[in-house]
């Protein structure tokens, strides 16, 4: 606080001349306006204090009567610190910087000034102690010699020390006395006049980090130091802790991360080795998020793999967005997958509507027969590519979109672009980590296992307990599957819905699918007979492979009539209705004695 602040005018005031021309008027009107001490001027500038005290008044011992006394003024800019406070006056004399009076100021007011402000500083001092002795960490003061002037609880707490034994006490005999084990780091920054931290053992074994602070005021004066120090062992107990309670976490995590893919592996069949190449592809991919393109004929399980990575991957919270664009006509997919402002377009909803990549924010868009969309969206989904953004229909501002995209086709890409039906790069934008699943018929390890898992799925949906005849799973396996496994599964769901009995037979299964295997035999013959004899037959014959089991007489006479009839008849059917039997009981009866048909 200035001077200034406190200056008043006096009430009264006297010219210098007037001390000596007439005293008994200034002392009578001093008296009546009790008034003790005034200010003298000379010539409006600082002259001293006018000052009276009678006999009677009680003095303390001061100087009774009327005199000047030879007081020192101040400038009004002075702060209240800095002024030397008179013991024997009342009043101080306040001028400007040209020495011109402005006024006086009452040492009572500055008094009260300095009373409240010790208070203000006591109540500081006492909340600052509340603090350091509340503080967990230990702290230790020494002043700028570096005798200890104050230590905390937490600081006795840590070092096992009582604080008597502190105070007063310089740190380095601290440090002889076997207080500290090392060096004082407190003693260190007060030397080197910086912060410094550095590890104090303590005869207790117990090792603290300590962070000693030198404390320098602005004009560059060194008060003393502050240290503050903080158990390790704790700390490191506490890591210890943290480091186990992340391993655990780390472990459920990836133990989930199991389970899901475990869970999710038990609805995908992949016994063979290519769909196991298949399987670990994905799921290796899974975890990055590039684009993904699955090829493979339709009915393979091109979306089921795109599902796996979805639920395999971070993105597992997010949704998973199908379509199919090969379904829809250009302008319908194009407002599907980008969305439409409002009025775009007659018929458009009021509010315009948000398109499947914007549906896909955070999780994952399955583009399914991307080879069927025309060049103009390719270019649009191009740019979501590459930019992660794009624009609705009838809009202008770009939306941006983190969505991950995986493509699938069953046609030839690159066949396409050749023939100019397919952007090659957008080509290439999708084709970062390709995904071949082959067709069923290239992986027959598949088939049984799949049949079985259809048959348990749909005997759980309509409530049966059907079984395959081991005959019909191996017919089954044999067979081209041009439908792949979209064909199995609507193969076992009409078994199961359309046969009466709960063992599914040779006999039950449709005729394309048994004549299918007489094809397959009859290529694998005709391959055989084509490498053996260069001799051919234009007629259908009737040839013999080793029969499956030993014969008997009963056996090899029917196995004659077989060969007979078939060669009569020239077909399956025919056989069967000569003799009277299904035409799958011809068929049975052929594998059985290793009769196959030629042509
Ligand atoms: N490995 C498998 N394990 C279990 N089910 C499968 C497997 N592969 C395919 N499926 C099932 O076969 C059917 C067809 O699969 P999906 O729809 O994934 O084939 P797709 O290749 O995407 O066909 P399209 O090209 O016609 O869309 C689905 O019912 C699917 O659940």
């Amino acid at each position: 606080m200035r001077l200034s602040e406190l200056v008043c005018t006096p009430v009264y005031q006297i010219d210098i001349n007037q001390v000596q021309d007439e005293p008994e008027k200034i002392i009578s009107d001093m008296q009546t306006l009790s008034l003790f001490e005034i200010p003298v001027l000379s010539q409006g500038r600082w002259a001293g204090i006018f000052r009276f005290l009678s006999k009677d008044s009680d003095t303390n011992g001061e100087k009774h009567g009327a005199y000047v006394m030879n007081a020192p003024s101040f400038y009004e800019d002075m702060e209240l610190k800095d002024i030397p406070i008179p013991r024997n006056c009342t009043i101080l004399g306040v001028v400007n910087r040209q020495e011109e009076f402005t006024g006086i100021v009452h040492i009572a007011d500055i008094q009260t000034i300095f009373i409240k402000e010790y208070e203000t500083t006591r109540e500081r001092i006492r909340f600052l102690d509340a603090i350091i002795d509340n503080t967990y960490d230990g702290i230790l003061i020494v002043d700028s010699l570096g005798y200890v002037t104050r230590v905390n609880q937490g600081f006795c707490r840590l070092t096992g020390v009582k604080e008597e034994d502190f105070v007063g006490v310089h740190v380095t005999d601290l440090v002889q006395k076997g207080t500290f084990k090392f060096p004082s780091v407190t003693w260190s920054a007060l030397q080197k006049r910086r912060d410094i931290t550095g590890i104090q053992k303590y005869p207790t074994g117990h090792e603290h980090l300590v962070s000693a602070v030198p404390i320098i005021d602005n004009q560059g004066k060194l008060h003393g130091a502050v240290a503050s120090v903080r158990d390790m062992t704790e700390l490191s107990r506490l890591r210890q802790e943290l480091e186990a309670v992340q391993d655990l976490s780390q472990h459920y995590k990836s133990e989930l991360t199991d389970l899901r893919k475990r869970v999710l592996f038990d609805q995908i069949i992949a016994v063979s080795g290519q769909m196991q190449k298949v399987m670990d592809l994905a799921g290796r991919v899974a975890n990055f998020d590039s684009t993904v393109l699955i090829l493979g004929e339709s009915g393979v399980g091109k979306e089921v793999i795109a599902n796996f990575i979805h639920k395999s991957s971070s993105r597992v919270q997010g949704p998973f967005v199908k379509i199919n664009c090969g379904a829809l006509p250009e302008e319908l997919l194009e407002s599907e997958l980008f969305g439409y402002e409002a009025g775009a377009f007659t018929g458009a909803k009021k509010g315009g509507k948000i398109g499947l990549f914007q549906a896909a924010e955070g999780g994952v868009i399955f583009l399914d027969e991307i080879g069927e969309m025309s060049p103009a969206l390719q270019v649009k989904v191009l740019r979501v590519l590459q930019e992660q953004e794009f624009t609705r229909v009838g809009g202008i501002s770009p939306i941006q979109v983190n969505c991950r995209v995986i493509a699938a086709t069953h046609r030839d890409l690159k066949e396409q672009i050749k023939k100019g039906q397919f952007r090659e790069d957008l080509f290439y934008r999708l084709y970062v980590v390709p995904i071949h699943i082959p067709p069923l018929r290239e992986r027959q390890e598949d088939i049984p296992a799949l049949l079985q898992y259809f048959l348990n799925k749909y005997n759980q949906k309509y409530g049966t307990q059907k079984t395959l005849q081991p005959e019909v799973i191996q017919i089954l396996k044999n067979y081209s599957w041009h439908g792949n496994v979209r064909q199995l599964s609507n193969l076992v769901e009409r078994m199961i819905v359309t046969i009466p009995d709960s063992y599914i037979q040779q006999m039950h299964l449709p005729e394309d699918y048994i004549q299918d295997i007489s094809a397959a035999d009859h290529s694998v013959h005709s391959e055989r007979q084509a490498t053996n004899t260069a001799a051919s037959n234009p007629e259908p014959t009737i040839s013999e492979r080793e029969p499956k089991e030993n014969m008997n007489a009963f056996g090899a006479m029917e196995r004659d009539l077989l060969i007979r009839t078939l060669t009569q008849h020239g077909s399956v059917r025919k056989a069967g209705q000569a003799l009277g039997v299904s035409h799958t009981t011809i068929i049975k009866k052929m594998r059985k004695y290793g009769i196959e048909r030629n042509r």
